[in-house]
């Protein structure tokens, strides 16, 4: 199969429980919950996203003939040094591409591989690391995994506490809430902090790249 690439780099992991690690991120192009059109955001399932998905224009983006181009072109991005080589696969959404050969292809070199769904999509059993992000409107099949990372609030008659209480049913090792980023982002933040007083099985996390001029 061939993979629709947006753009690939490396960094640190900004957010979650993994937040600080050294890993490439490999960012899909397209995503089964908005068209990534700014005319089509207001009818999306999903419509706060922060992300330019669209095509493979980005750095390190392309169209990748196999696996193993990919995987070569994700370890040309870690560089030298075998020790502690991380991916993240996210996009868009990277449950529409992510496959068996790629999978095979990146443990082969080496890396521990995370994802970051939306969990509309059974992710692939091979994953190391999966933190699932539901949004309100969609159904999430994938009710199991490492973290699951709620934006709070979501807005525009999003989850509701009654949500958030069965999702504290969900098999996650970890489950943590992200403020929404939006123009109204310290309000956000507030009742995130407030949420997570009131409701101890959740914790905190913040996109900390986005404070720290990372990408
Ligand atoms: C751009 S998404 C890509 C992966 C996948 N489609 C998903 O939604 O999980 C990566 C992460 O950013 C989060 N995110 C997107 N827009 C956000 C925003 N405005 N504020 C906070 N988190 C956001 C998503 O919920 C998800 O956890
Ligand atoms: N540094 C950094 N950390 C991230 N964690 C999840 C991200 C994403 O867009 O999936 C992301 C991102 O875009 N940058
Ligand atoms: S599901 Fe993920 S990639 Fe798709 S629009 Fe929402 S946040 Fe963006
Ligand atoms: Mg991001």
């Amino acid at each position: 199969m061939s993979y629709a690439v947006k753009e690939m780099f490396l960094t640190l992991q900004g957010e979650g429980v993994q937040a600080g690690r050294r890993a490439v991120f490999l960012r899909f192009a397209g995503c089964n919950l908005w068209s990534g059109r700014e005319q089509d955001r207001a009818q999306a399932i999903c419509r706060f996203c922060d992300t330019d998905f669209v095509g493979t224009d980005g750095d390190g983006g392309g169209k990748f003939a196999d696996a193993d181009a990919l995987a070569d072109a994700a370890l040309a991005f870690w560089g030298a040094g075998d020790a502690g080589r991380y991916i993240v696969l996210t996009g868009g959404e990277p449950m529409l591409q992510v496959d068996d050969a790629l999978v095979d292809a990146l443990h082969a070199r080496g890396f521990t591989i995370a994802i970051e769904s939306n969990g509309t999509l059974a992710v692939h059993p091979g994953i190391d690391w999966i933190c699932i992000s539901p949004k309100a409107g969609s159904d999430v099949v994938q009710r199991e995994g490492h973290e699951l990372k709620l934006v709070w609030p979501q807005p525009g008659g999003g989850h509701s506490i009654a949500d958030v209480a069965a999702m504290e049913q969900w098999a996650f090792a970890h489950h943590l809430l992200q403020p929404l980023d939006d123009p109204h982002a310290q309000d956000n933040a507030r009742a995130a902090i407030a949420l997570v007083m009131d409701r101890p099985r959740w914790r905190l996390t913040v996109q900390a790249h986005k404070y720290l001029g990372l990408r």
